[in-house]
């Protein structure tokens, strides 16, 4: 259960402070899918980074499966992120450097060297979003939907009860976008997992069970 309430986030600024989110709240159990829509500038990447923990609110709280992020200390904060969220972004934040299941591995070197069982997961993930073949592929050698492909094996692979997602088809064409969101939504529900994806598509806000649209930092009903 993902419960966010009376966000509000402010940035200093030389005069008055800059309001981006407004008294935000909302509840999502697990198995929900939740886009979020509005216009540029509405607060809607700001409100995943504090969903997700990378970012504190001015005021309110958030808790998930009944913790509170924001009262851990720093190292307990970055153990419980690892294991609860997985995250994808629109340039998928891949490590060129390193194989493609090296990099659906990341997750798992947290806790120093993957387990036999991350390894397992990491090929089975692989295998579910049709790249086992690419294994050992750099990710310069695949296209920008391969590759946003195992930015989602990645994101899954501490079986996370939580997914955000900002903009996750945003570089590709629509037939590659409706893949990846066919395949993200396919996971999610597998895994019984929460997503929230913040996206100006249409068409991959409507395939999620639920829209809320952010305007000047307001939910709205
Ligand atoms: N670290 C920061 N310091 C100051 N202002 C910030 C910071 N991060 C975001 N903002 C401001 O907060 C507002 C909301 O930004 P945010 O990225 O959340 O909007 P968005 O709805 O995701 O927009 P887009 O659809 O264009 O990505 C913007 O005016 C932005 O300039």
């Amino acid at each position: 259960m993902l419960v966010a309430t009376g966000i509000s986030k402010s940035y200093p600024t030389p005069g008055e402070p800059l309001q981006v989110l407004r008294d935000v709240s909302l509840r999502l159990a697990a198995g929900d899918s939740l886009a979020i829509v509005g216009p540029s500038g509405a607060g809607k990447s700001t409100l995943l980074q504090i969903l997700g923990t990378l970012d504190e609110p001015t005021e309110g709280t958030v808790q998930l499966n009944d913790v509170d992020p924001f009262q851990l200390e720093e190292t307990e904060l970055a153990r419980f992120r690892n294991r609860q969220i997985g995250f994808i972004f629109q340039d998928h934040h891949l490590l060129p450097q390193l194989t493609v299941l090296e990099n659906v591995l990341i997750p798992a070197l947290a806790n120093g060297r993957p387990s036999a069982e991350s390894k397992e997961r990491a090929a089975d993930l692989l295998q579910r979003v049709g790249l086992a073949s690419r294994a050992t592929h750099l990710p310069g050698e695949l296209s920008g939907g391969e590759r946003e492909r195992v930015a989602v094996a990645r994101a899954l692979l501490n079986r996370p009860s939580l997914i955000l997602a900002d903009e996750p088809t945003g570089n590709l064409d629509r037939r590659t976008a409706d893949a990846i969101t066919e395949l993200l939504l396919r996971l999610q529900q597998d895994e019984n997992a929460i997503l929230v994806t913040v996206t100006h598509s249409p068409t991959l806000a409507a395939a999620m069970a639920k829209q809320q649209t952010l305007i000047d930092g307001q939910l709205q009903a």
